[in-house]
């Protein structure tokens, strides 16, 4: 099981000085969807020279243009693109294409999708990397988790890695391993605590063990 950072609430030197306290207890970093509207896809290649070593993720949270999109992020040095498990199957197809050409991965982010169970698996034989269910900022809001959809998703995901994201703290972490997903996705869990090294470094702890 790996452990993924997600950085949305900072800009560039934000998100570079955060990576810097807790690179060694990372496998991903992921540049959010809120950075990629703030900076562009500046920010990905930025975090790529800075952290050569870290996989970067660039949530874009594709709905359209797949192949030109993940082509673009690719370009900029993403190693894992996301597109949404709500559109349309040619999107997803377009985006799988240009990742193997890239040499990069496609991670479908299942927010919002209503039929997780039928969705997943056709999503799945689409030949995306990832499946991830996510519960966003709104979701979180509204008190929705999203960890009934990984259950289901670990039932019926057969060919693709299974991610959870969406407002896991420390005190949760426990329980989302426990179900057994390949990646696990934290953003405010480590960025919003006082002690961001100690907190990372507790929480790849418990992953690397499971
Ligand atoms: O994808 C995300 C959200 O939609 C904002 O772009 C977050 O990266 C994801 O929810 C993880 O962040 P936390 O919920 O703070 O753990």
């Amino acid at each position: 099981m790996e452990l993924q950072l997600a950085l949305d609430l900072v800009d560039i030197p934000g998100a570079k000085e955060i990576v810097g306290e807790v690179a060694e207890y990372i496998d991903i970093v992921e540049i959010g969807t809120p950075v990629v509207i703030n900076e562009g896809l500046r920010a990905v290649k930025e975090l790529k020279e800075a952290f050569p070593s870290l996989r970067v993720l660039a949530d874009l949270k594709i709905m359209d243009a797949g192949g030109y999109e993940v082509m673009k992020a690719s370009e900029a040095g993403a190693s894992i693109i996301t597109v949404l498990g709500v559109s349309d199957d040619t999107t997803i197809l377009g985006a799988v294409e240009e990742a193997k050409k890239q040499n990069t991965q496609v991670m479908v982010d299942m927010i919002n999708v209503k039929n997780i169970e039928e969705r997943a698996q056709e999503i799945d034989r689409m030949g995306v990397d990832y499946i991830c269910v996510h519960s966003g900022y709104d979701h979180q809001a509204a008190g929705i988790s999203s960890f009934e959809d990984l259950l289901v998703l670990k039932r019926v995901v057969k060919q693709a890695k299974t991610a959870i994201a969406g407002g896991i703290k420390l005190d949760t972490l426990r329980q989302v391993i426990e179900a057994g997903p390949d990646l696990v996705i934290v953003g405010g869990g480590i960025t919003g605590q006082a002690d961001k090294r100690a907190t990372a470094s507790e929480m790849k702890q418990l992953v690397s063990r499971a």
